[in-house]
């Protein structure tokens, strides 16, 4: 138990950490491929894993983020792969976590080129963290850890200092520098600048010898923080990390890609499988519109017969399909542009929406069905019975030639279609 101060409990910091780890730990489900950060509050994360793992039988897949890591989960009894794909969820502390941005400080425990791998790969990065390490501000509690390769290290701190960033190379003792995983070095540096988080760690990137730095400035779904009153809280990420698509969309807006004009608006349609929601969410991130999944459209009838297990009929989609128009409609005449994405299995259906929203720009994702059924299985934790993509298939019509569409083939990475997409709508086809 925490210390007692009058009526008020203070929960210690080892407390808040292990609060924190345990909420996190509820966040995973059985058929996850799991990221394992690294440092002491992942430390009770591993304990409360591996209480759950034998209590429900769960089964995982796990990848860690450090050599520490790795041998803690095994003595747990939890194995680790090594990283291939995406992740359905990565679990990491952090050093600081920047109050309403949820940028984050890591890598005091020197584990932040891994870590950052495993973030950027995981469709949602959870940190978890005691009180003190919430900042209004990155640098005001910690030194900002960045790796270096271990070659010409006084030239690449001094490159790094000429940023004004003023470092130390950090010692594992008096005469031995600290290595990492990696074989690297690690330099601690103060963060006395005044470029925000995302432009320092793109600048200190453009340095030969810079291997990684421990600013995280994309990607964080979300913090879960426990709080020195014993009680947790969660903090939510923007809705790109939400998405899980932060790390893609940090790249694309790098590419440069050449914006539309006037903003479009777009309904991205498909089958199940096809990846509309991930496609359709990094397009209005590259364009800078509105977002919208057309199912959180549906009135709460619907929502109540799915959930009782009742397929919908035309008459209870009708009400949908004028609220997507609806929306489109708004945002056309608003000059705002914006996404939506929904299957439009049929023509009915597509002129609905269409009708209700001239000059909307319908982008159809097309897919050979055994790579559908290949990308569904693979989906760690999420169960498609193969039933459902072939009844999607069976009620789709393909849009006609009378239909103004972009159709758009899914073999290809998220980057290359959405950079396909961009290109297209810019030429105006
Ligand atoms: O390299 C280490 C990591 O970034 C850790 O996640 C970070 O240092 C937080 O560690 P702790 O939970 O021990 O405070």
């Amino acid at each position: 138990m925490g210390a007692v101060t009058g009526a008020t409990m203070i929960a210690t910091p080892d407390q808040q950490k292990r609060a924190a780890a345990r909420e996190a730990a509820l966040l995973v489900e059985t058929g996850m491929y799991l990221g394992l950060g690294t440092g002491s509050t992942v430390e009770y994360f591993l304990d409360a894993l591996s209480e759950r793992i034998k209590a429900e039988s769960l089964s995982i897949t796990c990848v860690a983020t450090s050599l520490v890591t790795e041998r803690r989960a095994a003595e747990l009894g939890i194995g680790v792969v090594p990283l291939s794909g995406m992740l359905d969820l990565a679990i990491d502390g952090a050093d600081e976590v920047e109050f309403g941005t949820l940028h984050l400080i890591k890598g005091l425990g020197g584990a932040l080129l891994r870590e950052k791998q495993i973030a950027e790969s995981a469709r949602q990065f959870v940190v978890i963290a005691d009180e003190s390490k919430l900042v209004r501000r990155l640098g005001e509690r910690t030194p900002l850890p960045v790796e270096i390769v271990d070659f010409a290290v006084e030239r690449t701190i001094a490159r790094i200092g000429d940023i004004g960033l003023p470092g130390v190379l950090r010692m594992s003792d008096a005469a031995t520098p600290y290595r990492t995983d990696n074989g690297n070095r690690i330099v601690d540096c103060t963060m006395a600048v005044a470029m925000t988080p995302p432009v320092l760690e793109a600048t200190l990137k453009t340095i030969a010898g810079v291997v990684e730095t421990g600013l995280f400035t994309h990607g964080c779904a979300a913090a879960i923080i426990g709080m020195t009153d014993g009680s947790t809280r969660r903090f939510d990420g923007d809705p790109w990390a939400r998405a899980g698509v932060a790390s893609h969309v940090a790249t694309l807006r790098s590419m440069g890609l050449p914006l539309p004009h006037p903003k479009p608006v777009i309904a991205v349609m498909g089958v199940s499988a096809s990846g509309k929601s991930t496609i359709g969410a990094l397009l209005a991130a590259c364009l800078g519109v509105a977002f919208i999944d057309g199912d959180d459209l549906h009135p709460q009838s619907n929502r109540a017969k799915m959930q009782a297990g009742h397929p919908l009929n035309d008459n209870d989609r009708l009400p949908w399909l004028h609220r997507i128009a609806g929306a489109l409609r708004g945002w056309r005449d608003a000059g705002c542009g914006g996404v939506i994405v929904s299957s439009l299995l049929t023509r009915h259906y597509r002129d609905l929406v269409r009708s209700g929203c001239a000059g909307l720009i319908l982008v159809n994702l097309t897919g050979r069905r055994d790579l559908l059924a290949k990308r569904a299985a693979g989906r760690h934790g999420h169960f498609m019975p193969p039933d459902l993509l072939d009844s999607q298939f069976a009620t789709l019509e393909p849009p006609g030639a009378d239909e103004t569409v972009m159709n758009i083939d899914v073999d290809a990475s998220p980057i290359a279609i959405v950079t396909s997409i961009m290109q297209r709508l810019a030429e105006g086809v």
